[in-house]
């Protein structure tokens, strides 16, 4: 029986169970990930984040992340590796400085999609997302649209637009006959052309100049109560499709945990919002599957 300890924590509810691993010396398997991730049998979150150093991390995550100390190990609730996690990267860095493993205001992480630059902000902090694109960029710029999603709580298959944050993600805007609180999001919805490696579907409602709602059904989890990179790709399709105005680039997104903030500089995207520790303690990992101690 292997004891680990953890810290729990959300970012606008997006929640997650942290692993500190400061010596860089746990590998969790996909079963011990979704035993953390178990609201019932184990600890219960979203997703599962390792504090890695980044002597921990894979060669090719080194190589990007030149300036980073600590490397985020981002795992989906079901077990999948993630490239990236928008809510996970503050929650990680929340936890960073609570442990006076970073002091400055402005520091850099490591993730599977690079370098991304933290800066304190409020009560929470803002991540430099990095670059940001379309995922079919000459159909979209085309037809604004490159898939159609077919969604519980919607007559008809809707048209949909896919970005590419490091993960992907495909928006659909409501259209004003279709509540988005109506929506089923406890099936996922099917995507066509369906993307290789799946990906994070977000529903979109405009509230008003450069404020949206939206919900959410995340690749490896399911319905989730926020999404950073969600967030950022929603309120990038609402402003491609409105033309890319150059007085809306700082956008509101109300999700069912909270409200983030996204800021859109050219080809770069910001998320900023609130993240909090809320527990800890440690926990007793299950033997692995077939493995027993002979009693
Ligand atoms: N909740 C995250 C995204 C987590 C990863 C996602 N489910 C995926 O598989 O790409 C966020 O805040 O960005």
């Amino acid at each position: 029986m292997t004891t680990i300890d953890f810290v729990k924590g959300h970012g606008t509810q997006n929640d997650f169970v942290l692993v500190p691993d400061h010596e860089g010396r746990l590998d969790l398997t996909p079963q011990e990930v979704t035993f953390l991730a178990d609201r019932r049998a184990g600890i219960g979150g979203d997703g599962v984040i390792r504090v890695a150093p980044i002597g921990a991390a894979p060669d090719d995550v080194r190589e990007q992340c030149p300036d980073a100390r600590w490397f985020m190990d981002y795992r989906n609730s079901d077990g999948s590796v993630a490239e990236m996690c928008g809510n996970g990267t503050r929650v990680f860095a929340r936890y960073l400085v609570d442990a006076g493993l970073e002091r400055a205001d402005v520091f850099e992480i490591a993730t599977r999609a690079g370098q991304k630059r933290i800066t304190r902000f409020g009560d929470g902090f803002a991540t430099d997302l990095g670059p940001w694109r379309l995922s079919r960029e000459v159909e979209a710029q085309e037809r604004g649209m490159d898939s159609v999603v077919q969604v519980h709580g919607a007559p008809d298959p809707l048209p949909a637009l896919s970005l590419d944050l490091g993960n992907p993600h495909t928006v659909v805007a409501l259209p004003p006959s279709i509540d988005l609180g109506a929506l089923d999001l406890t099936r996922a919805p099917q995507v066509d052309p369906h993307p290789e490696h799946g990906t994070n579907v977000e529903f979109v409602r405009a509230i008003e100049h450069a404020h949206i709602s939206m919900r959410v059904h995340e690749r490896g989890v399911g319905e989730t109560l926020s999404c950073g990179t969600g967030a950022a790709a929603a309120a990038l399709a609402i402003w491609w499709w409105g033309g890319r105005p150059s007085d809306q680039l700082d956008w509101l997104v109300d999700v069912p945990g909270g409200r983030l903030g996204v800021q859109i500089a050219g080809d770069r995207v910001a998320l900023s919002g609130p993240a909090v520790l809320v527990a800890r303690g440690t926990v007793e990992l299950p033997d692995p599957v077939g493995v027993s101690d002979g009693a």
